[in-house]
């Protein structure tokens, strides 16, 4: 790994060229400076009009948003996915000739990606675009953090380019990302909306609740499926900026792959990693919002005492704890959840911190939590079978870790709720909720409603 503090793209190019001729093989170069603020939005406008894939993520709590434009290096795997997926980037790693002078979480040789919930379930057409796991390295990437703003390069180099008209062509795509358009095209409304008969919903939420009672379960969580027709294509960039406006305590993000791209804005951290520094969140247990602040205050003093929401709750703290003890040490989870307001809803939330123990990665920890039981159930192997097999939809990435890692051993990995996928002037949105053995089918149907809210607002329902 080359990493010295003043360089050229030029330099940077004819030293991985030249590692790749020795080598054999085709590398990373990625080279990071920093820059004159850009809006990432308008940065991931343009990239639209360039027809290059996007990826964006936001987290206001973070204060962080990442852009990124085309792809230089696409980790996608099938058959053991995350280990596979692990495989690949640490390789990447060991090649790439990585400029990043600024050590900042966020910057630099970084991916962004997402994977399906259930891998055994067969995939159907809406999802064709989406593999069982898909990681992006972005040709062109604008990380905005802490008032900076940091543009990186990434290329993969062969052994026969030539620098400079390499370093060229880079530069040309560079100007016009980096000279944005001043106003995002404005979105389209919503023409109609399209559910499964609710009462075939319900009759499996029924279902649901016997197969609990007969104890073969605790929790399960079903989800259901919203199709929406809009007047016109999606603008996928003031769709993100109207999600970053109602709902600042989510993680905004999109994955665009081909003409497909899963949007969403999700409050769930599943990790974050900052080197040996873990964060996990259980969040489960919902309840809305209330028009008065003495009505919301009620909401949720009977959400934070509901017996039922806590058990839902507890599932999940409890496999949390399980599941970061083999990986972790350091432990700290607080005895009782808090709640933890959004726009349309609220939920009871338990923040998890812990230290990584040597030997194990963000990619570990990613994969022993999901799904945790705020979207499979307890136990978990026998829900997920449920799931599979009762659900009637495919979730593909709903539901499951959508998130980014970079070079440095920091990355973070939220579970893509609240969210959607869109394909021109069509959207498929998802919601679920967690069902106990006593769970009424008419309040859960009303409860994804209101997790449906976050996306249709935006979509201009
Ligand atoms: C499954 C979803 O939410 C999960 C996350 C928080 C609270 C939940 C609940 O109270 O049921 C769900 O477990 C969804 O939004 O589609």
């Amino acid at each position: 790994m080359i990493d010295v503090k003043e360089t050229s793209l030029y330099n940077m190019l004819d030293q991985a060229i030249h590692k790749a001729k020795k080598r054999g093989t085709p590398l990373l170069m990625s080279m990071t400076k920093k820059i004159q603020s850009i809006n990432p939005l308008a940065f991931f406008e343009a990239a639209g009009i360039q027809a290059m894939n996007r990826t964006f993520w936001s987290s206001t709590a973070e204060d962080i948003c990442i852009a990124g434009a085309g792809s230089a290096f696409d980790i996608t795997a099938g058959t053991n996915r995350v280990e596979h997926a692990e495989t690949i980037w640490n390789q990447l790693l060991r090649e790439a000739v990585i400029h990043n002078p600024y050590e900042v979480s966020g910057t630099g040789l970084l991916a962004l990606g997402g994977m399906s919930f259930d891998p055994v379930k067969q995939q159907s057409d809406v999802w064709r675009h989406f593999p069982d796991l898909a990681l992006t390295i972005p040709s062109f990437m604008l990380t905005s953090r802490d008032d900076a703003c940091y543009f990186t390069v990434n290329v993969r180099v062969q052994a026969n380019d030539d620098p400079a008209s390499l370093e060229q062509t880079l530069q040309q795509t560079e100007k016009v990302l980096r000279d944005p358009p001043a106003h995002l095209a404005e979105g389209p409304t919503i023409q109609m909306k399209q559910e499964i008969d609710p009462e075939i919903w319900k009759e499996t939420v029924r279902f649901t609740t016997e197969y609990l009672q007969q104890h073969y379960a605790d929790k399960i969580v079903l989800a259901r499926a919203l199709q929406v027709d809009l007047t016109d294509d999606a603008a996928i960039a003031s769709l993100l900026k109207r999600l970053l406006e109602t709902q600042p305590n989510s993680y905004v993000f999109a994955f665009e792959r081909g003409e497909d791209c899963f949007v969403g804005a999700s409050p769930e951290r599943l990790v974050k990693q900052e080197q040996d520094q873990i964060l996990s969140t259980c969040l489960a247990g919902t309840a809305s919002r209330g028009h008065t602040q003495e009505a919301d205050a009620a909401i949720a003093d009977a959400l934070y005492h509901d017996t039922k929401n806590r058990r839902e709750h507890d599932a999940v703290v409890s496999m949390i704890r399980q599941s970061l003890t083999h990986f972790c040490t350091n432990l700290n989870i607080p005895d009782k959840p808090v709640i933890y307001p959004l726009k349309n809803l609220q939920h009871l939330y338990t923040p998890v911190t812990a230290t990584l123990k040597d030997g194990y990665s963000l990619f570990n920890i990613v994969e022993q939590l999901h799904p945790t039981p705020a979207l499979g159930g307890v136990p978990r192997q026998e829900a997920l079978t449920f799931i599979r097999d009762c659900e009637h939809l495919d979730r593909g990435w709903y539901g499951a870790p959508v998130g980014w890692l970079d070079s440095n051993r920091n990355g973070e990995f939220a579970v893509g709720i609240r969210s959607g996928l869109i394909r021109e002037d069509q959207a498929t949105l998802f919601a679920g909720c967690g069902i106990m053995k006593d769970s009424d089918p008419e309040t859960e149907y009303e409860e994804t409603n209101m997790k449906f809210a976050p996306m249709l607002a935006v979509l201009g329902g």
